[in-house]
């Protein structure tokens, strides 16, 4: 990568750009959509051995994607405790010391995500900082619950402060290409979602193949989602490349046709440095500047933070810390 390209990656301002509203359900414009698998799969491959980025580029990279992180915490055994500390996590991502000799100060995630139940407790904790809270919401991570109960789900998020909205979108709807139905339970959960923006869920894990995520993701931009995302980091294969390159050719497809653009969020397993760095050469090849800012892409990560902030650490003083000093993120 180019020095233009470091000097862009250390910026944080996010662009303001129009809201999806949707459109009407095209079902012509779904069935033509098709993923090449194995051209997709070729160009995966070849991202990772050909975009490394060295010393203070890495550095600035690496900031970069911090500013991009949905910190999450999705687990059974979550309790306010530990969502606070998340949040201050979110707050300091990294040893203050550390972004004073980076000249990174003030630098802080993207989001913190947690479940329904925490969305309170996180904005407590994010009181001041300008950090938005997402919740999953609609029955995640199956989206089987009552489909009243999930919208009522998104009302009750939006009520406790969420000002983002990471929905499951049922994926039966896509195995048996009842596309009508998936355009209907999206703008209906959009719609409860009022201002929040909403981000789909896809579980492409379990969607069965490329051709389906491609029109799903279509079908759920039609309906009006704000970001698309690719699954719930609960199904057996979550974020993948070939996955990310489907989802962002129909996010620039869609945008080609409609003049909108919709984010990205590749979620699930993304827990090194290394592999950030892959994601966001991705997005700047195939999507250009204004999908590495917040408003049009995220990473969803548990436990990615700690890997960079060890890197980070690592550049700054030349020596590598245990990951067990890096907790939460
Ligand atoms: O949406 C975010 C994912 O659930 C996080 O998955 P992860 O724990 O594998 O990073």
């Amino acid at each position: 990568m180019t020095t233009d390209l470091t000097r862009a990656a250390a910026q944080l301002p996010q662009l303001a750009h129009p809201r999806n509203p949707g459109m009407a359900l095209d079902l012509e414009w779904v069935a033509q959509a098709q993923a090449n698998a194995p051209a997709i799969a070729r160009r995966a491959a070849s991202l990772p051995a050909t975009r490394g980025v060295k010393k203070d580029h890495q550095a600035a990279w690496l900031c970069k994607a911090i500013s991009l992180i949905d910190l999450t915490a999705l687990s059974g055994d979550d309790t306010p405790g530990r969502v606070r500390r998340l949040c201050a996590k979110a707050r300091q991502p990294v040893r203050p010391d550390l972004l004073a000799a980076l000249g990174m100060e003030g630098l802080t995630t993207g989001a913190v995500c947690v479940y329904h139940e925490m969305v309170e407790t996180a904005v407590r904790a994010l009181d001041g900082s300008g950090i938005p809270v997402a919740a999953v919401s609609t029955g995640f991570p199956a989206g089987l619950s009552p489909y009243r109960l999930r919208l009522a789900e998104i009302g009750e998020s939006v009520a406790a402060g969420a000002s983002e909205i990471d929905i499951v979108i049922s994926r039966r709807h896509v195995l048996t290409g009842d596309w009508q139905a998936l355009y209907d339970e999206m703008c209906q959960m959009r719609q409860a979602a009022g201002s929040a923006h909403v981000k789909a869920i896809l579980a492409t894990g379990e969607l069965g193949s490329l051709r389906n995520v491609a029109r799903a993701s279509l079908v759920c931009m039609m309906a009006g989602a704000d970001f698309i995302k690719t699954s719930t980091g609960k199904e057996p294969v979550n974020a993948t490349l070939p996955v990310s390159l489907t989802m962002i050719r129909a996010i620039r497809d869609y945008q080609d046709r409609t003049g909108f653009r919709i984010g990205f969020k590749p979620a699930g397993g993304i827990s090194k440095a290394k592999e950030a760095l892959v994601y966001l050469a991705m997005m700047k090849e195939e999507l250009g500047h204004p999908w590495l800012q917040p408003d049009l892409f995220r990473f969803g990560a548990s436990s990615l933070l700690g890997d960079i902030e060890r890197q980070l650490d690592h550049h700054v003083t030349g020596c590598y810390s245990a990951a067990n000093r890096h907790p939460l993120g």
